[in-house]
């Protein structure tokens, strides 16, 4: 049986692993940080931090173990934040074997040097494209672990990688599509989290359904202006790794994303949000790497740059507001 290796014991990691061992497919071991986590998921198959409340598979393990988890594993799935990916890969790489394919979980985009997560796993651990996937999509991670129904997209540029792993993630509750555009599929997942920063503002600000269609929609055609200078297929866009998640995301209360813009919104100062919040917001930083990313092929992104003012320049959400509708009048158009 496949051996597959999920690094980071968060919230999507765990709901991930908890995916494969409910497929049957693959023998999954999870990995994470902290022992106390690793045991309860072994001998109470829960991951109380993270996850409360949720039984996991049985047949789910874990380990704090980096070398225990990567051993043999002919699939590694990373689940980490993504600002740390590049120092974690650098000490699990000795470990993870010269054939394994490495499955990006992660929708944020590298600050610094403004590559995508998949980009980062092929620098790093010098694969092919052949052995460099990402699954992204409407996943709200406690949703999942709960069983609820699912759909996702699993993107290699091979495509026999992604309906490898797409067999291997298929289950009763969760539905993954194959997918050879990576480029689309990753930043439909990144900037969707700026969009929902954004959505969230509006929110805490008093907005209602007419902001946030609003906010959705051209948040939309920003991603896919975006999304189609760096060479991704528009059609993705509008599917579950664009408009799926951009949805799921921006409407719902388990966002962490969304909820840490509507804490912003509603009066909080920055320092108070960033301290309220415990688990990973990937937009707040992914929101620099990505306008950078935009401004090196001149696409304009209003939307996420009002995002870089509220999280990194002081630029207070009337402001933002003030910004975004005093743009000039133009017509409407959705990508390039
Ligand atoms: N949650 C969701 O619904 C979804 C999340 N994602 C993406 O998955 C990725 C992971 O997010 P998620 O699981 O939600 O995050 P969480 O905040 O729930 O968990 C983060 C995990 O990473 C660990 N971690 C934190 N810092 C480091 C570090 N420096 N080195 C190694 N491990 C670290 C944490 O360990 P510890 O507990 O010890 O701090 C924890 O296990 C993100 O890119 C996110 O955008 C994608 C789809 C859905
Ligand atoms: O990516 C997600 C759903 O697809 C989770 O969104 P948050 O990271 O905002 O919680």
């Amino acid at each position: 049986m496949t051996k597959v290796a999920v690094m980071g014991g968060g919230s999507w990691g765990t709901a991930f692993a908890n995916v494969l061992a409910d497929a049957g497919q693959a023998r999954t071991v999870l990995c994470g940080r902290r022992a106390e986590i690793a045991a309860a998921v072994n001998e109470r198959h829960e991951n109380p931090d993270y996850l409360p409340g949720v039984k996991l598979n049985p047949e789910l393990s874990a380990t704090a173990d980096p070398a225990e988890a990567l051993d043999g594993a002919e699939v590694v799935v990373v689940a980490v934040p993504s600002q740390t990916l590049r120092a974690n890969l650098r000490t699990w790489a000795p470990h993870i074997g010269p054939g394994a394919v490495v499955v990006s979980l992660m929708k944020g985009v590298e600050l610094g040097t403004s590559l995508r997560m998949s980009e980062v796993i092929a620098e790093e651990l010098a694969l092919p494209e052949s052995q460099v996937a990402v699954v992204t999509g409407p996943n709200l991670a406690r949703e999942i672990a709960e069983r609820q129904p699912a759909t996702a997209v699993v993107a290699c540029p091979h495509e026999p990688t992604a309906v490898r792993l797409q067999h291997l993630c298929k289950s009763a509750y969760f539905r993954p599509y194959s997918s050879t555009d990576l480029v689309g599929a990753e930043l439909g997942g990144a900037v969707k989290n700026v969009i929902a920063l954004a959505v969230g503002v509006a929110v805490g600000m008093g907005f209602g359904d007419n902001a946030k269609a609003s906010l959705i929609t051209r948040g939309l055609a920003e991603t896919v202006r975006l999304a189609v200078a760096l060479g991704a297929d528009e059609h993705t866009l509008a599917g579950l790794a664009g408009m799926g998640d951009l949805v799921a995301t921006c409407s719902s209360p388990l966002s962490r994303n969304r909820t840490f813009g509507e804490r912003l919104g509603s009066g909080l100062t920055l320092e108070q949000v960033v301290a309220e919040t415990k688990q990973t917001a990937e937009g707040v930083k992914s929101s620099e790497s990505i306008l950078a990313l935009a401004r090196k092929h001149g696409i304009d992104m209003p939307i996420t740059e009002a995002v870089v003012g509220m999280m990194h320049h002081d630029l207070s959400p009337a402001e933002a507001l003030l910004a975004f509708m005093s743009r000039s009048a133009k017509p409407e158009r959705y990508g390039v």
